[in-house]
C-alpha cells in the first residue's frame, strides 16, 4: 500500500471558531493507481493533499506513505520522507529563477539522491522540453513552466505523486498530451497519482474517482 489515510480531521480557527473541513476522510490507494481527487472549492481537496504530501498536520487520524505513519513523524523526519517518496506538483510552479530548465528538473532528483541526467534527457523529450532545457524559467511559457514542474517531480522518481490541477494553466490539446506523458511515466516507475481537478476530461483519465463533499469522500 503507497498511501493510507485513515479518518483524518482537520479544522481551521476563523473568525466565529474553528470551521471543520475533513471530518473523516478514508482513502487508499496502490503502487500503479491513478485518481481523481474532486469536489466543489473549498471542500477541502487541497487541504487533504497538503496533509497527504507532510506539508501540514492533520487534528486526528493516521496517514501511512509506503507503510509509515507521517502523523507521529517530527518535521525533520517527514520532510525526509517528503524529499525521497512523495512529489507534488502546484498550481504554482515554484521552479527556481536563477536555474536553467535542466538544472530545475534535477533539483528534487539531487535532492532525493537519484539524479540521473539521462533521465532528465528523456523526461525533457517525453515532455517537449528539449528546446528549453538551457534556458531561465522567466524566458519560457506559463505551460512550459508548468511541464518542467512536472518533469521536476518525477524525475525524483517519488512513489506517491501529487498534483494540485497539474494541467489548469494549458490549453486542452496540451492538456491533454501533458497528462498522457505524466500517466506514462507514472505507469513507468509504478508510482501512484492522486490528481486533484475540476476537470472532467481529467477525472476521466483516473483510474478511480473520489469525490470530497461536507468533510467526506465518497
Ligand atoms: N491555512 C488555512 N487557514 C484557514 N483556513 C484555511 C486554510 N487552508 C484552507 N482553509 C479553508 O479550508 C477550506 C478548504 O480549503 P481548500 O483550499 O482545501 O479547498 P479546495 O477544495 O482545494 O478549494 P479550491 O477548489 O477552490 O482550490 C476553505 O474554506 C478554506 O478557506
Amino acid at each position: 500500500m503507497v498511501l493510507s489515510v485513515e479518518n483524518v480531521t482537520k479544522s481551521f480557527a476563523g473568525a466565529d471558531g474553528a470551521t471543520p473541513v475533513l471530518r473523516g476522510v478514508d482513502l487508499q490507494m496502490q503502487a500503479g493507481e491513478t485518481l481523481a481527487l474532486t469536489g466543489e472549492s473549498g471542500s477541502g481537496k487541497s487541504t487533504l493533499l497538503h496533509l497527504v504530501g507532510g506539508l501540514d498536520v492533520v487534528d486526528s487520524g493516521v496517514i501511512r506513505v509506503n507503510g509509515q505513519d507521517i502523523t507521529e513523524m517530527d518535521d525533520t523526519a517527514r520532510a525526509a520522507l517528503r524529499r525521497s517518496e512523495v512529489g507534488v506538483v502546484f498550481q504554482q510552479f515554484n521552479l527556481i529563477p536563477s536555474l536553467t530548465v535542466a538544472a530545475n528538473i534535477a533539483f528534487q532528483a539531487r535532492l532525493s539522491g537519484r539524479h540521473d541526467p539521462t533521465q532528465v534527457a528523456a523526461l525533457a523529450k517525453a515532455l517537449g522540453l528539449t528546446p528549453h532545457l538551457e534556458k531561465y524559467p522567466e524566458a519560457i511559457s506559463g505551460g512550459q513552466q508548468q511541464r518542467v514542474a512536472i518533469a521536476r517531480t518525477l524525475a525524483a522518481r517519488p512513489r506517491l505523486v501529487l498534483a494540485d490541477e497539474p494541467t489548469g494553466n494549458l490549453d486542452e490539446a496540451t492538456a491533454a498530451e501533458v497528462l498522457d506523458q505524466m500517466l506514462a511515466l507514472v505507469t513507468e516507475t509504478g508510482a501512484a497519482l492522486m490528481v486533484v481537478t475540476h476537470s472532467q476530461a481529467v477525472a476521466d483519465r483516473m483510474s478511480r474517482h473520489v469525490h470530497l463533499s461536507q468533510g467526506r469522500l465518497a
